[in-house]
């Protein structure tokens, strides 16, 4: 499954796992090898849990990877009802809207898997909630009522400005502490108002697993990786607890250094 694994894990001075990048030759290979990462990792999780957390995001690999997931005769050994779905950030947008993360999640695979209902722990839209505010709080609450600990798994896609979930470089949503989730406004990508996981809340993680394709993002890959500051990538501001995985395509690898 590891085609090219260019780092080992070591102890970050700044807390949390120093990353390890695995790199897979296309798209497709690296959505099937994130598929199977993930049954493998919760088959081996629930060996020893009752529950798993598992944190997704949008994006268009982070839907892909659910038609892996469909697609793999091993996903049969997971016990769906035993994981617990949350998401990393959600567009605010009204249930069932197609450019919400968990409606393409779903389309994709998701929907198809037998999960638990109650498991499935969606960001409030508008239809749901009075403002972004009050969906943020709503979601952070359910995330504090679950009382979970930290996420097993946080699967976070990576944008070509080094955004992670709806935390843009150098937007103010970055700066919000003491709070689960923030209301985004103004988002550089579409649509403008968002609900993100905070960055404090991201880092509670036991396993970060950045997931990126395309040339595009080559750069923001090489700054999240090389621990670049806030205002120029997101995703450096993020590790996991016990590890953090960058798993990507051949052309996203392209600014890495060589070795
Ligand atoms: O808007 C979003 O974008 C990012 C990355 O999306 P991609 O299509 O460039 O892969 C995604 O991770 C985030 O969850 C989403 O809301």
């Amino acid at each position: 499954m590891t085609d090219d694994t260019r780092s080992q894990p070591t102890p970050d001075g700044d807390g949390g796992a120093a990353p390890e990048v695995v790199v897979h030759p296309g798209k497709q290979e690296l959505s099937d090898a994130i598929a199977a990462r993930l049954v493998t990792a919760l088959i081996d999780a629930q060996a020893e849990q009752d529950v798993v957390q598992v944190s997704l995001t949008g994006g268009s690999l982070g839907s892909d990877l659910w038609a892996s997931v469909a697609a793999l005769p091993a996903r049969a050994a997971v016990d769906w009802a035993r994981v617990e779905f949350w998401w990393g950030d959600e567009r605010y947008l009204p249930a069932g809207d197609a450019d919400r993360n968990d409606v393409q999640n779903d389309a994709a695979g998701l929907a198809s898997l037998p999960v638990d209902p109650t498991r499935i722990h969606r960001v409030p839209g508008p239809d749901r909630s009075e403002s972004a505010e009050a969906s943020a709080t709503a979601y952070g609450e359910e995330i504090r009522a679950t009382d979970a600990g930290a996420f097993g798994i946080m699967i976070l896609g990576v944008g070509p400005d080094g955004h992670i979930a709806s935390l843009f470089p150098g937007h103010p949503a970055q700066q919000t502490t003491d709070a689960i989730a923030v209301a985004v406004h103004d988002s550089p990508k579409p649509p403008p108002d968002r609900v993100s996981l905070t960055f404090e809340a991201l880092r509670r993680s036991r396993e970060v697993w950045f997931i990126v394709a395309g040339a595009d993002k080559a750069e923001a890959v090489a700054n999240g990786v090389a621990d670049a500051g806030p205002d120029v990538n997101s995703a450096a501001q993020v590790k996991g607890e016990e590890r953090t995985l960058w798993l990507i395509d051949a052309d996203a690898a392209t600014a890495l250094p060589t070795d």
